[in-house]
């Protein structure tokens, strides 16, 4: 199933999720979701807005709870952990945020800096600005080290967000609607510089995207979520070879070829 010149170990899992519930009050979001992600794999997640795939992303990366269900990361059961070894794991699973959530108040290098100065205080300086130089050359942005956030573009602040997501050196990456509110040419740069991450550096990555360009390009597997369960999986044109109204829908509203 992967795109070419991808390597996947259809052997090793690095998510597995079974009968995954969740709601908030009389919300039920997630009901009843399984999913597997496999070694080197990028899943894409589809959905309309609301279905609770940024909920299912923040449960994997451990920022939101579980209600019933069982969610393994990297072979960790996630309701089981402490909050040392949650903490031990999170810097396995990368979370690029939607919006970059970089720190304007803080030049690029200093944003780099940040996670790793947080989580990994026996660096040298030596070896921190060498794993700041070496995601802002992967990213294709060596000259904006210096500059601040508010200077660059939206795809370039993608481009910055995804090289701190990276900094930490993830196994995991969870991409949170990683062209959202960019122009289609930027989109196809930010679909490139995804699929060269998973290439470059051997990870695993969930996307969700309503981008149906960005599902076509970055996935080896697609998966939609409606009502709450992943009711279509397959490669792109499995998902939308169905008469199911509610995937034409999503289709016909978000993508003509
Ligand atoms: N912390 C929270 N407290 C209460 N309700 C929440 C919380 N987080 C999410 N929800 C609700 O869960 C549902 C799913 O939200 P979620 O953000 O996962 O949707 P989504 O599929 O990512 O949508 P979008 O594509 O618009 O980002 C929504 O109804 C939302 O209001």
């Amino acid at each position: 199933m992967a795109r070419p010149g991808v390597n996947i170990d259809y052997n090793q899992k690095v998510i597995t999720i079974r009968g995954l519930e969740k709601s908030f009050d009389d919300n039920y979001v997630l009901r009843g979701v399984d999913l597997d992600l496999y070694q080197g794999e990028n899943l894409v997640v589809l959905g309309r807005s609301g279905t609770g795939k940024s909920v299912l992303i923040k449960i994997i990366s451990g920022l939101l709870k579980a209600d019933a269900g069982e969610v393994l990361v990297l072979g960790k059961n996630m309701a089981l952990l402490d909050s040392r070894s949650l903490r031990e794991l999170r810097m396995k699973v990368g979370f690029s945020f939607q919006n970059s959530a970089l720190y304007d108040s803080m030049t690029v290098r200093k944003n780099l800096e940040f996670p790793l100065v947080q989580n990994q205080r026996n660096l040298s300086r030596g070896e921190i600005n060498k794993r700041v130089e070496f995601v802002l050359d992967a990213v294709g942005l060596m000259q904006a080290i210096n500059q601040m956030p508010s200077e660059l573009s939206g795809g370039q602040r993608k481009r910055i967000g995804i090289a701190r997501t990276l900094i930490l050196q993830p196994e995991i990456v969870l991409y949170d609607e990683p062209t959202a509110g960019l122009d289609p040419i930027t989109s196809i740069d930010i679909n490139e510089l995804i699929n060269e991450v998973q290439q470059r550096f051997k990870t695993s990555a969930i996307i969700i995207t309503h981008d149906l360009t960005c599902a076509k390009t970055t996935g080896d597997r697609i998966v939609m979520l409606l009502d709450g369960k992943f009711e279509r999986q397959g490669s792109f044109d499995e998902v939308f070879d169905t008469d199911d109204e509610r995937v034409r829908a999503f289709y016909n509203y978000n993508f003509t070829e």
